[in-house]
């Protein structure tokens, strides 16, 4: 694949006389029949580039939609990767990505706060994901065969540079995700090698849980880019070898934490359930938005769109299911922990552990650990197979250089963009304590999610609305995001009445209005589908 140089340029410094790369022609061949609605507003005309002036240029380039066709999308699947992930692998996949140190660790910090009502926190959390599923679930089925995900999501119903906006967030996410996990990684195996008397306290801290220099801006680990050097192999080697591994790792811990479940049900004591919600629902609320972490993973499967058999199915299955198998586990474990001690002993840093080991179940304990360190690497594993997936999206469309677009012709895996992921994360957690960045880690997964939710929204609007006209000065796609801000700033406005006890005149007020704005949005959708008629 060739690459005009513009492409190396970034996103904004990039104007619509660029070279187009092979891909872009391949797409720009089918706009007439896939480009809809409002898209053609934001498609860049060759003929008027030469003459536009420079500022007017560069936004039609940030502008402009990809525009993707089914027939398009089937297109563009014959380019390298190979379609060999069934159903089941892909709901592994999800549950691989999703079930990681959260459920072994949030758990307890929590229900120090909610109680035995952190079993709503989770439920709650895990509705509100599966909202959000739905959507990934849709925009999968929609857009079958492509790599990207939410990117590619964002860079159809949007414009480019958000979709390169959603690419970054989601990219400061895995890479310091995937160092923080390693690291976490590394610990464990050095405190499983401790478990040896003659080894124990002669381990030099260098080698797995780190030796600062400098004042602690420097912390030298050398186990956990080994980890990731592995890891990076495995992935490299081909989908279906990565894919078995996880498939292993992933049964491993499902069976565990079933384990889990049915021993500590033989320690209940529903007394401890009681009262429920010690302090309030209020706590539980609270804490359902950090036990939101513990779901993150589930829209791992919308990247291997081009990895699936059969995507348009098989996708929304793996999405799905991979989070409803997660929101079970997970209030089945609340329920029994929960139930085991009163909730003012679990411990906050390692819950489960601690809850069966006041038990003397010992063997549950050693299980647990084994649980967590293969929680860890599947997460591990399949954060550094997504971000591949996405910076081979960001190659072909020219965003990146083209040497992220390559796919090695017999592996058939992106092997520079995996190599480089490796590498960006050996870097890190080699030489930093990324455990202090890893409080931000939600944010880039909470851009997307929120992201993907608007690409239905403009997406089915704009499949409806092509024809309708709009209301006064603004565009109709411009009605539609106008419409989504008010609601998403009722809500926010509504959360934050509720947190901090303002008056509840305040939570109806902005219900209200997010009513209406909803209604608006569903009006001018219903409508413009009766006009179209
Ligand atoms: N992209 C991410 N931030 N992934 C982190 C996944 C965390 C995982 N759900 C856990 O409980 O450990």
């Amino acid at each position: 694949m060739t690459q005009g140089p513009t492409s190396l340029l970034p996103v904004w410094a990039r104007t619509t006389a660029r070279r187009p790369s092979s891909r872009r022609q391949s797409l720009h061949a089918t706009t007439a029949e896939a480009m809809d609605g409002e898209g053609a507003h934001h498609r860049p005309s060759p003929s008027s580039s030469s003459g536009r002036p420079f500022l007017s240029g560069l936004c039609a380039a940030a502008l402009r939609r990809k525009p993707i066709s089914a027939r398009a999308s089937a297109a563009a699947s014959g380019e390298g990767l190979v379609r060999q992930l069934g159903v089941l692998e892909l709901v592994l996949l999800g549950i691989g990505a999703s079930i990681g140190a959260g459920i072994f660790v949030i758990t307890g910090t929590v229900a120090r706060d909610a109680g035995p009502g952190v079993t709503i926190s989770f439920a709650l959390a895990g509705a509100a994901c599966v909202l959000n599923a739905l959507c990934y679930a849709e925009l999968a089925s929609r857009f079958p065969a492509v790599v990207g995900g939410a990117y590619l999501y964002t860079y159809a119903a949007f414009n480019e540079l958000t979709a390169f906006l959603v690419f970054t967030q989601l990219m400061l996410d895995y890479h310091i995700g995937a160092a923080s996990i390693a690291r976490s990684l590394a610990s464990y195996f050095i405190q499983f090698l401790e478990l040896i008397p003659s080894v124990k306290g002669n381990v030099p801290s260098w080698i797995g849980h780190g030796e600062e220099f400098f004042g602690g801006v420097i912390s030298v680990n050398i186990l956990a880019p080994i980890l990731l050097v592995i890891l990076t192999v495995i992935l490299c080697r081909g989908v279906k070898e990565s894919s078995a591994v996880n498939t292993f790792m992933t049964t491993l811990k499902i069976i565990i934490v079933i384990v889990v479940v049915f021993a500590g049900v033989f320690e209940v004591d529903v007394s401890n359930w009681s009262p429920f919600m010690p302090n309030g629902f209020k706590a539980v609320v609270t804490g359902s938005t950090v036990v939101f972490f513990a779901y993150v993973g589930f829209d791992a499967v919308a990247n291997s769109a081009e990895e699936a058999k059969n995507p348009q199915r098989d996708l929304p299955i793996g999405i799905l299911g991979s989070l409803l198998a997660c929101v079970i586990l997970y209030v089945a474990v609340c329920l029994v922990i929960t139930g085991m001690l009163p909730y003012t002993l679990l411990g906050e840093d390692a819950p489960l552990a601690e809850a069966f080991s006041a038990k003397g179940l010992k063997f549950v304990t050693v299980l647990i650990s084994i649980g967590a360190v293969a929680g860890l690497t599947t997460t591990l594993l399949v954060g550094l197979y997504v971000q591949s997936r996405l910076y081979l999206g960001l190659g072909r469309d020219g965003l990146l250089p083209s040497i992220f677009s390559k796919v090695h012709p017999t592996l058939h895996t992106p092997l520079h963009s995996q190599i480089w992921v490796g590498c960006v994360a050996a870097v890190l957690a080699g030489l930093f304590n990324v455990h202090a960045l890893s409080h931000i880690l939600s944010v880039g997964t909470l851009t997307g999610y929120s992201v993907v939710s608007a690409c239905v929204i403009t997406l089915r609007w704009s499949d409806k609305a092509t024809n309708s006209r709009s209301l006064g000065k603004i565009s109709i796609w411009q009605e539609g995001v106008f419409c989504l801000v008010i609601v998403a700033l009722c809500g926010f406005i509504a959360g934050i009445s509720y947190r901090f006890s303002y008056s509840i005149a305040f939570i109806i007020i902005a219900f209200l209005i997010a009513t209406a704005g909803s209604f608006s949005l569903l009006f001018r959708q219903v409508s413009a589908f009766s006009f179209n008629l």
